[in-house]
């Protein structure tokens, strides 16, 4: 049904019905978010305004959005944007959408960095495959005199975390560089993170269309058994950390065994660690290398 003509309040009705019966699971809010989008308004602007009417190009706006979540697309992919550890990121077709479970690693990187005693010291971060350069950046928020430096094999990607560095005043302390994983990196790094790419090839198809349709391959194809990412950055930690320094890695679900063996075996074993996310599922592999 259009909604030329309507007010945004009766918009916000049609819309919400509209998505709940092609079973998108947040109707209302994705309702809101569609509509704040188009008119610029946030979620009290909208209430304030809820007795306007939409104009025409409003409405042709609006209904090319609704369209395209109704055929998959993710909420944040049509705004352009998604928040991760409370700041804003500019989104592209080369970009993950971060998710609310990758919080976990830096989660994990200032609780360590903390019962060490060096939240406030001049830090080296590395952060491989970094997509929209959302590990980094949350960690460099936090940690005001570290730097660090972000990889990513797609230049779109690189392009599109340069840009976020500098949306979030955090230029003078990140950079990003295209290469092959740790390739171009020289260290050493107190801290190494990365969500590399980690589904098992053959599993890409069973994804929701929100995920197989619309992030980009690369970010997720992890090989025949997910594990190839991990066979080159936990070697490649151990070279490039300093004694005591600490590798962050996230994991999918069920991979902590393989990972942690990958880890140790990597010689990261001065402590092998696992952490969970919010629902109890292991999400993350933390590894140490010896001091001597
Ligand atoms: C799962 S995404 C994570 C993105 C971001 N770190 C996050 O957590 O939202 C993996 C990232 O690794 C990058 N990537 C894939 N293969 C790579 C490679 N061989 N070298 C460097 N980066 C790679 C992808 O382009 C993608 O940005």
């Amino acid at each position: 049904m259009s909604t030329a003509g309507r007010s945004l309040d009766e918009a916000r009705r049609d819309i919400r019905a509209r998505l709940e019966a092609a079973g998108i699971e947040t109707p209302e809010l994705d309702a809101r978010l569609l509509l704040g989008d188009v008119l610029q308004l946030d979620l009290t602007g909208l209430i304030a305004a809820a007795a306007r009417t939409l104009n025409a190009n409003e409405t042709a706006a609006l209904e090319s959005r609704v369209q395209r979540r109704i055929d998959g697309e993710p909420i944040a992919r049509i705004l352009g944007h998604k928040e991760f550890w409370g700041l804003s990121f500019t989104l592209s077709p080369a970009t993950l959408v971060p998710r609310p479970d990758t919080e976990t690693i830096v989660e994990a990187a200032l609780d360590i960095l903390k019962q060490d005693g060096r939240l406030n010291d001049a830090l080296h971060i590395a952060d491989i495959g970094t997509g929209s350069g959302a590990i980094l950046l949350a960690l460099l928020s936090e940690l005001p005199n570290a730097q660090g430096i972000g990889t990513d094999i797609n230049p779109d990607a690189i392009h599109t975390a340069t840009r976020n560095a500098a949306a979030l005043g955090l230029n003078g302390r990140a950079r990003f560089i295209e290469c092959n994983y740790a390739d171009a990196l020289r260290g050493p790094f107190d801290l190494i993170v990365s969500n590399p790419p980690y589904i098992p090839s053959r599993d890409i198809d069973d994804l929701a269309i929100e995920v197989r349709a619309h992030d980009p391959r690369l970010a997720l194809d992890g090989g025949p058994d997910g594990l190839d990412a991990y066979r080159v950055i936990a070697p490649a930690a151990f070279e490039l950390l300093v004694p005591g320094g600490v590798v962050i890695l996230e994991i999918g679900q069920g991979q902590e065994r393989d990972v942690a063996r990958l880890t140790a075996g990597a010689g990261l074993d001065a402590e092998v660690s696992v952490k969970a996310d919010l629902s109890g599922i292991p999400r993350a592999v933390i590894g140490r290398k010896p001091l001597v």
